[in-house]
């Protein structure tokens, strides 16, 4: 299970994301919805251990984790994975698909063989994967991102708007990807959008997409402040 308790992040002493509490269990995909700025993408980046926040805990697995990812041991820095809303934001510009997909691998010491499997699989043919982030739509280089994602084999995926700029067919390739992945491996995915119609398809079901601000780990002191 991948859990947030009472996390609490300010931005200019401006708190931002107040108390709340999520659970991911493994091998289900939740849905978080909540309105443009209330703070979704910032809950996610404490998830993947990239932003420390002010309080609160997040733990994988049963393991409490130190908050950063820097000074996480290896086995809980690559549990979690994130994907990101805007993919040109998220990678290096002078690197080609192939090698963005790679990065991971190479960072952690491994064979990067899985990328051009993981990269077929994502519908990259091998003549995208020779050119860099410019010589590519964002529809192809969110393909790319997603395969980068599942290089290390996470056990839970965070898609923050990982579809919102692209159209409906690319949309439905990318999902149905993560939910293959979420199936073969027993992964926990938390799918996060403004988009509840599409959370509610991706994740079977109105009953599995929670509300921001989610509660479902709260405690009783962080529930009284609201
Ligand atoms: N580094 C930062 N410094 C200051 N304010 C920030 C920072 N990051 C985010 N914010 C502010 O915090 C609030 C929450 O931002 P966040 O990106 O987490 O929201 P969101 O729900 O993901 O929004 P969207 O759906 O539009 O991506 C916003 O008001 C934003 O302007």
């Amino acid at each position: 299970m991948l859990e947030a308790h009472d996390i609490t992040v300010g931005y200019d002493r401006r708190r931002v994301v107040d108390g709340v509490g999520i659970a991911v269990p493994p091998g289900t995909t939740v849905g978080l919805a909540g309105p443009s700025g209330c703070g979704k993408s910032t809950l996610a980046r404490v998830l993947a251990l990239l932003q420390r926040p002010a309080a609160g805990r997040v733990v994988i697995d049963g393991t409490p984790t130190p908050g950063w990812r820097h000074r996480a041991p290896r086995e809980l820095r690559t549990a979690v994975a994130l994907i990101f809303q805007q993919p040109r934001l998220a990678v290096d510009p002078r690197l080609t698909l192939a090698e963005i997909i790679e990065e991971p691998l190479r960072a952690n010491g491994r064979p990067v063989d899985r990328a051009a499997e993981l990269a077929e699989e994502m519908g990259l043919t091998p003549d995208l994967l020779t050119r860099r982030p410019h010589e590519v739509s964002d529809g192809q280089l969110q393909r790319a991102c997603v395969a980068r994602a599942l290089t290390l084999r996470p056990r839970y995926l965070i898609c923050d708007e990982m579809t919102t700029m692209l159209d409906v067919s690319t949309q439905a390739h990318l999902v149905a990807r993560i939910e293959a992945y979420r199936e073969a491996t027993g992964a926990g995915v938390l799918a996060i959008s403004h988009d509840t119609d599409l959370l509610a398809r991706w994740c079977q079901g109105a009953d599995r997409v929670l509300a921001w601000p989610p509660q479902a780990a709260r405690t009783p002191r962080a529930a009284a402040n609201t």
